[in-house]
């Protein structure tokens, strides 16, 4: 039997989203861990991968971290790993804003899963990403920038959409849909 899957993050909001998307057939058993890990810089990659490291070192153990960006397209892919910032400071309004002066309003959600087997491994990145557009804030304000992200082909901001809508076509659930792929694969042979 492989050893549990310890999903460590400081966000409820995250792990009810990813126990939702899961299911009850993930093939490895998936605890969690609440530690708030050091929020890092650099490109997407690279921070999942160290934050998965730092993760493994503390769990010593099987680990899975995500970092979500928030990309505007008119900021050359800004906030992006910055968006928590951003977003403590200037709220969902404040960001809605800060496109003013631009006409493209386009955005993409980026959902990076970094997953080791424990502080010898290699961590391995799922990615999903859902295109839309930044909107005023519309709908109720329990996640983070749910409330000016409308993905394309909807009317609905995220934050307006039931739960199960969002978790069908969410950044985060084409990340775990692919990590899921992977473990249902991996187990098969
Ligand atoms: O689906 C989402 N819908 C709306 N807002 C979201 C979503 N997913 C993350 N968020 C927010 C949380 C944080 O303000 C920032 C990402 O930062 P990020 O470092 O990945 O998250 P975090 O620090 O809250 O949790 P963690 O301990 O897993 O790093 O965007
Ligand atoms: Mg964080």
């Amino acid at each position: 039997m492989s050893r549990p899957i310890t999903f460590v993050t400081g966000n409820a909001k995250k792990l009810e989203e990813l126990v939702a998307i899961l299911g009850p057939n993930f093939p490895r058993q998936v605890i969690s861990k609440k530690i708030d890990l050091p929020e890092l810089q650099g490109e997407i990659d690279e921070i999942a991968i160290k934050k998965c490291k730092e993760a493994a070192r503390q769990v010593d153990g099987p680990v899975l971290v995500e970092d979500t960006c928030l990309c505007f397209n008119a900021l050359k892919n800004l906030p992006g790993p910055y968006i928590k910032w951003f977003l403590e400071k200037l709220e969902p309004e404040g960001l809605h804003k800060l496109l003013t002066g631009w006409e493209d309003k386009l955005a993409k959600a980026v959902c990076t899963l970094a997953f080791s087997e424990g502080q010898d491994s290699e961590p391995i990145l799922f990615q999903g990403v859902t295109e839309g557009t930044i909107v005023e804030p519309r709908g109720p304000r329990d996640f983070g920038w749910d409330p000016i992200f409308q993905p394309n082909g909807y009317n609905l901001t995220y934050a307006e959409m039931p739960k199960a809508e969002k978790n069908k076509i969410s950044h985060r659930f084409r990340a775990l849909d692919a990590l899921q792929r992977h473990f249902v694969e991996g187990s098969s042979k």
